[in-house]
């Protein structure tokens, strides 16, 4: 008799187990995001509306720095990376320096003349950090026509011509969680 009530009490226990799981089980699935991994999607193609105009690759990181000749130093002397003379641009307010990373660039920017677009940061920032990214895009104007009607806010009426000679945007960080980017014609 006591081994039938043992066998009782442990049927009893797996039963309210199954129950407790699949309570569990049932509240996971109707609470948590869905998680995807690698192999079960294709997540980057899928669900991303036509387009006039397409995002292309990384062009570069910049990172405003207090001082333009240590920061140049540090990457090329300490970090061994091939390091751009100083190039001034006024009609942006800064002075550039490019640092060559193969498959992107670093862009480090310096201010220039009194009402340079980067000084404020500076004050934020004092011992520097990331300005902006900049990524290339297909048709730039197209790009300006969407984000307008997207409610995105672009920091200037026209593109104005960036570092490489080509036409360039910016869109406000506020925008885009936190961060300032640049968009460049490619
Ligand atoms: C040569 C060219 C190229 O590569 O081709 C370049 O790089 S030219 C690189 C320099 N040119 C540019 O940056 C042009 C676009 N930038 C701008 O128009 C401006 O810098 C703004 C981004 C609008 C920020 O203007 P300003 O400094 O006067 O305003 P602010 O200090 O009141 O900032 C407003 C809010 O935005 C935040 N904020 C400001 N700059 C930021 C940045 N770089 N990244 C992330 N957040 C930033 C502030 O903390 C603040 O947030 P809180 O309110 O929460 O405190």
């Amino acid at each position: 008799k006591g081994k039938e009530q043992i066998l009782i009490l442990s049927q009893k226990y797996c039963i309210g187990a199954i129950h407790f799981f699949s309570g569990l089980l049932t509240r996971w699935q109707t609470s948590a995001p869905a998680i995807r991994t690698p192999s079960s999607s294709n997540s980057f193609s899928q669900n991303i509306p036509s387009s006039l105009w397409k995002l292309g690759r990384l062009n570069h990181v910049a990172i405003a720095v207090p001082d333009l000749e240590k920061a140049q130093s540090l990457y090329k002397d300490v970090l061994g990376a091939q390091v751009s003379e100083t190039v001034a641009l006024p009609e942006h307010g800064v002075y550039i320096v490019f640092v060559e990373l193969g498959n992107t660039k670093l862009e480090l920017l310096h201010p220039l003349g009194e009402k340079s677009p980067i000084a404020s940061f500076l004050q934020k920032n004092k011992t520097g950090g990331m300005h902006h990214i900049c990524i290339e895009v297909d048709d730039i104007k197209a790009a300006m026509t969407e984000l307008k009607k997207k409610k995105i806010r672009i920091l200037s009426e026209e593109p104005k011509i960036g570092a490489h000679g080509k036409p360039v945007i910016f869109l406000h960080p506020k925008d885009c969680h936190g961060v300032l980017v640049e968009l460049e014609q490619a």
